[in-house]
């Protein structure tokens, strides 16, 4: 039986596995290989950071900062790539400086993340700051997180929306939905708590579904009327209050294109910034066969239709840019490799060519 490091799916030889099952004895999640010791060390040290606030404070004078302003990120062209800056506590505290502010700023920082030397990393949204001269100083631009997630590389783009996500969770989260006080944040930014209350107020996300619906030989793809021209995506809605996973993409499918779920499996996971903080979680489905007239609900979509495997593979081949036809219709295109639609239909056509 093949055994794989729960993260880098790298296989273990044998004897090693045979040592790890004896060792770890009812503790499964001990199966890392060497370098993901690395992992837990790191993970731990996280955990501690979140938990200890005076630590935490320490590790903001080592740390390193990413910027934001009013929730853009801070990116720099170097030739023809986008990096995202990492700036030392002391390059912070200069630019501070300049805008005769004082440290106490750093103190809005969130931890978002360290390196495998534990060297902290932190995001820092300095909107009340003139954001030109930021931007003159530190040779780069504040830009739209919608145009900054598909331009930089892939871990850097779900590091700026988790950060983003934290950021703009602390910023509408100021005061107290029971007592109206103000609530104050733990250093690291993992929670914020009301004094007057004694509430305690956690980041959150919204679990959002999503569904590439099969009948076995074609996939349903549809448009909202907000989309950009041409493209299509899998069906998705925000689970209700109460609903297991299931429920919703049996729910949203038969809401939004009047089919009924056969089966469904679990596909993989995402966490997505737009339009504040979703858990994407994404399925396959299977519709029974007997029923694959599209009822489309035209209140949410603008278009839903089946489509080929080659169709499907074509439009994956497509940029948004050559997607428009002389006689200004377009041709389907589908969303970049960053969300999780892409995985789903990727997946799909491997399915049907395997
Ligand atoms: N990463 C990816 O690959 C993809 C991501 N997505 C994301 O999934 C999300 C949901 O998809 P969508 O099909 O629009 O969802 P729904 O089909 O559930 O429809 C959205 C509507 O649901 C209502 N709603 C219910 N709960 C919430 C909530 N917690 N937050 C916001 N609105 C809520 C709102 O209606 P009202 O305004 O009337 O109150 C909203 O307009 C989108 O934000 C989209 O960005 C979608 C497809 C692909
Ligand atoms: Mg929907």
């Amino acid at each position: 039986m093949p055994a794989f490091c729960r993260f880098c799916r790298d296989s273990f030889p044998l004897v090693l596995i045979m040592a790890a099952i004896y060792q770890a004895a009812y503790r499964r999640a001990a199966l890392f290989c060497r370098s993901h010791s690395t992992y837990v060390k790191k993970m731990r040290y996280l955990n501690k950071l979140k938990e200890d606030d005076s630590l935490c404070r320490q590790a903001q004078t080592s740390g390193t900062f990413y910027l934001f302003h009013n929730l853009s990120p801070f990116l720099r062209k170097v030739e023809e790539k986008y990096l995202i800056p990492q700036l030392s506590a002391a390059e912070m505290k200069r630019i501070l400086e300049k805008f005769k502010e004082t440290e106490q700023w750093i103190e809005k920082s969130v931890l978002i993340g360290c390196s495998d030397e534990h060297v902290p990393h932190f995001a820092l949204d300095l909107g009340a700051l003139e954001r030109s001269v930021i931007e003159a100083e530190l040779k780069g631009s504040f830009t739209d997180l919608r145009k900054a997630l598909f331009v930089v590389d892939e871990d850097s783009s779900s590091l700026l929306a988790s950060a983003q996500a934290l950021l703009r969770w602390h910023d509408s989260h100021q005061y107290c939905s029971k007592t109206g006080q103000p609530t104050q944040k733990n250093v690291a930014g993992s929670k914020r708590v009301c004094h007057a209350s004694g509430i305690t107020y956690y980041p959150q996300m919204s679990p959002v579904v999503i569904i590439l619906v099969s009948d076995g030989s074609r996939c349903l793809l549809a448009r909202q009327p907000s989309f950009p021209q041409g493209m299509y995506t899998a069906l998705s809605g925000f689970c209700d209050i109460g609903e297991a996973v299931e429920e919703t993409a049996r729910r949203e499918v038969a809401e939004e294109v009047g089919l009924e779920v056969e089966s469904l499996w679990y596909s993989a996971s995402q966490h997505w910034p737009f339009p504040s903080s979703c858990l994407m979680i994404a399925c396959h489905a299977l519709v029974r066969g007997q029923q694959l007239e599209i009822s489309m609900n035209s209140l949410e979509l603008e278009e839903a239709r089946w489509f080929g495997l080659e169709e499907v593979m074509e439009g994956l081949k497509r940029e948004p840019k050559s997607a428009k036809q002389d006689n200004g219709n377009f041709l389907p295109w589908f969303p970049p490799k960053q969300a999780i639609a892409h995985q789903l239909i990727n997946e799909w056509v491997k399915q049907q060519t395997s």
